[in-house]
């Protein structure tokens, strides 16, 4: 009996050439990811013709998978990335009134107390009527924390940096034990759902499902277009998802253990348990699952991965994992390839070891 596993890497600037691809392809990569919270599929156009040329070329058929916006939030985009320390002072000011506010300096000198320094960060506007003093706001996954000291108006909230980092475009943004209602498929999702036939994308990842509905309004949608050949991929990220789990098995194609904002939502050391527990009852229903996150993430600045990361992927494949994708080391990191190539080479491994 052949066993075989998915493997994903995220499409990004990192990776995006013919030559990259192809030695993705070549190293064991089986399908990509696009993730459409950093850009539309039209502004790909070029990213996924070589993506489907390369491929024709090698006579593989390929998987393309797009990671819709859902219920996530987002900051808005950075003229240029904020290297955050701890104690800076940023305001968190809403999109909308970004770019008017952003110059009135007037409005920060009042909270300054002299201090020249400060940061401004784009914010949805949906935020404002739920921020308030004290409340830790976490970015880019956990990355980097702030403390929100004071409103300044209804608009714009000033925060202290708890813990630093650098700070890039569109990377997630959520208050701490804190749930904001939002709609499951924002419009830039429903206009990216209409290209999906035009890209040949095989498969939709929806993020932080909440419940069935979420996924029977995504496939009522792809069915509107005559696309229930897509398959669906429900991302498990949030508490809410993890205590619906058996209830949405039946509604989704394969379900997804999104570690990155999954680890936002609980404790750090409660994470492995959650995974376990997810593993578990994916493999009890047979439902097929990906783990993903950090899998390889010093890969992202070092050629050789840690014995940690190579262990945590040998441990996904022996759980059952169907599927395992990398994000940040091919979408952004220094070694696309050599990160695919240790994905693939630690799974075939696991694999044998199995069985
Ligand atoms: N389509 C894209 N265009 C530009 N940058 C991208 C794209 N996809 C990913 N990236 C970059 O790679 C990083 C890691 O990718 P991913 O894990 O998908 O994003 P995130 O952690 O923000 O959800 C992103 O934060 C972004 O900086
Ligand atoms: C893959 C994930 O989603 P995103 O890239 O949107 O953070 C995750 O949270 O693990």
């Amino acid at each position: 009996m052949k066993h075989s596993l998915h493997l994903y890497g995220t499409l990004g600037p990192a990776c995006a050439s013919k030559e990259k691809i192809q030695a993705m392809f070549l190293a064991g990569m089986t399908g990509m990811r696009l993730n459409l919270s950093h850009s539309n599929l039209d502004d790909c156009e070029d990213w996924l013709q070589q993506y489907h040329e390369v491929s024709e070329r090698m006579h593989i058929i390929p998987e393309l998978l797009v990671d819709l916006q859902g219920p996530e939030l987002r900051i808005g985009t950075l003229d240029t990335p904020l290297s955050l320390s701890s104690g800076d002072i940023v305001f968190l000011i809403s999109e909308k009134s970004f770019q008017e506010k952003k110059e009135n300096s007037d409005i920060f000198s009042r909270i300054l107390n002299g201090k020249d320094e400060f940061f401004i960060i784009p914010c949805p506007e949906i935020l404002f009527s739920y921020f308030d003093e004290e409340q830790e706001v976490r970015l880019n996954d956990g990355k980097i924390v702030l403390k929100i000291s004071a409103p300044l108006e209804s608009d714009i909230f000033c925060a202290e940096v708890i813990k630093g980092g650098e700070l890039t475009s569109r990377k997630s943004i959520a208050i701490k034990d804190l749930t904001v209602p939002l709609p499951v498929l924002t419009k830039t999702d429903k206009e990216n759902l209409k290209l999906l036939r035009k890209y040949h994308v095989t498969g939709v990842m929806l993020p932080f499902v909440r419940n069935a509905d979420d996924l029977i309004t995504l496939r009522k949608e792809l069915m509107a277009d005559n696309m229930d050949y897509i398959r669906i991929f429900a991302k498990i990220e949030s508490i809410e998802g993890v205590e619906h789990l058996p209830s949405l098995l039946p509604f989704c194609d394969e379900i997804v253990i999104a570690r990155g904002d999954l680890g936002n939502a609980i404790p750090l050391p409660k994470l492995p348990a959650v995974q376990k527990r997810i593993s578990t009852t994916c493999r009890h229903a047979k439902k097929p699952f990906m783990v993903v996150t950090q899998m390889l993430a010093s890969m992202e600045e070092n050629p050789v991965p840690t014995r940690a990361e190579v262990t945590d992927i040998f441990q996904a494949v022996l759980d059952g994992a169907s599927s395992l994708m990398l994000t940040g080391e091919t979408a952004m990191g220094a070694y696309p390839e050599e990160a695919m190539k240790i994905l693939s080479q630690t799974s075939e491994e696991a694999l044998r070891f199995k069985y």
